[in-house]
């Protein structure tokens, strides 16, 4: 049973102050893992049945590449042919578009080079020390590792995408660190519904009640730190998404949000019509000036812009581990200012906000 992979991380989780949210993850995390809710689960599941136990090495998790085992860091555990056996076992789970890792001498060379907007912000954020954060829309866990690698107490990741979630528990299958998982859930499924009154909190935490019989929704926030980064463009309700990343912040933590914006004066909104950068779901892409009017609105303070980032070809590109097409087959070939369909090229911009 897959969700038996994450009891270490509850039982972590049930000595924090996020405890009342137990009963609700592991009931969705359960549902979501139940045979049959993808196509590929049988598949995915046999490859990480088929990942070799290795010997702990020294993990890694506050550089670039973030792993186990990694080349320099002690003698190689396996020779050339066990490595390309591993690598090839890894292989089931492509594509792998956040990293990159290193397992026991095998670099996953990813799509992005996450760790290049890992470093634009780790600087200005709020120091991770000793706090709990949470990762919406994490992917494989890329920057929960780096949260953890900067001190962070617990990191939760969250990410609807199975194959990224089963990513995550193949990486876990190496580095195994209770502190931190990656559960298969969306964004709304923490938004929920009225915070729950503090018996009701009780009662989950002692395991009398079911979330079930006391309504829809997810129990109250309580995140010293929440990122959302890649998340707010693929939104349809931009509004719905930053008002529920508040609720999820105690008072006075602070979010890090990341995403498209539209490099201009002004308040401008960008509605593709059709796709952006050959993507189906962009529904609006802001000027910094009207994101951080949005923050403002939701109730969030101390809003500032710490990053703008035209995305290049060399941090998001094809490579062995995503073979698929990459932002240069989404950019007019000849003008890498536009996107094939005449938009303006992807630019990033990484805001903080404090609750
Ligand atoms: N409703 C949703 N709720 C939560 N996640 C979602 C939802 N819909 C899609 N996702 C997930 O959001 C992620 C968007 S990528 C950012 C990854 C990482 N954060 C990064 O900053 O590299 C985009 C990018 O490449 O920037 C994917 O993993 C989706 O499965």
């Amino acid at each position: 049973m897959l969700e038996q992979l994450f009891a270490p991380f509850f039982q972590r989780l049930d000595a924090t102050r996020l405890a009342p949210w137990r009963p609700w993850l592991q009931r969705l995390t359960r549902e979501r893992l139940s045979p049959g809710a993808h196509g590929d689960l049988a598949h995915w599941i046999a490859a990480l049945e088929a990942l070799p136990w290795i010997a702990p090495a020294e993990v890694v998790l506050d550089r670039a590449c973030v792993g186990v085992g990694i080349c320099g860091t002690g003698k190689p555990a396996l020779d050339a042919a066990a490595r390309a056996r591993l690598a090839q076992r890894l292989d089931a789970f492509h594509p792998w578009r956040k990293g990159p890792f290193c397992l026991h001498g095998v670099h996953i060379d990813s799509e992005w080079r996450s760790d290049w907007k890992w470093t634009r912000l780790q600087r200005a954020i709020a120091p991770l020390h000793g706090r709990l954060v949470l990762d919406l829309g994490c992917g494989n866990g890329y920057y929960a590792y780096r949260a953890l690698g900067a001190g962070a107490a617990l990191v939760l990741g969250v990410d609807p995408t199975l194959r990224f979630v089963l990513q995550f528990l193949a990486l876990d299958h190496f580095i195994r660190d209770a502190r931190v998982a990656v559960l298969p859930l969306a964004d709304t499924d923490l938004f929920g519904a009225p915070p729950l009154v503090t018996d009701q909190v009780t009662d989950l935490v002692r395991g009398r009640a079911d979330r079930a019989a006391v309504g829809p929704g997810a129990p109250i926030g309580g995140f010293d730190t929440v990122f959302s980064m890649g998340v707010l463009y693929h939104r349809r309700d931009a509004a719905q998404h930053l008002a529920g990343l508040r609720r999820l912040l105690r008072p006075g933590g602070e979010l890090v949000l990341e995403t498209l914006i539209l490099d201009a004066p002004g308040d401008g909104l960008f509605r593709p019509p059709g796709r952006y950068a050959k993507m189906r779901n962009v529904h609006a892409i802001p000027t910094l000036n009207r994101l951080t009017g949005w923050l403002s609105e939701t109730g969030l303070r101390r809003v500032r812009c710490v990053d703008v980032t035209r995305t290049t070809g060399e941090e998001q590109r094809a490579t062995a581990w995503m073979r698929f097409q990459s932002l240069a087959d989404f950019l007019d070939p000849a003008d890498a200012c536009r996107t094939v369909e005449g938009h303006p090229a992807p630019t990033r911009a990484i805001l903080l906000a404090e609750r």
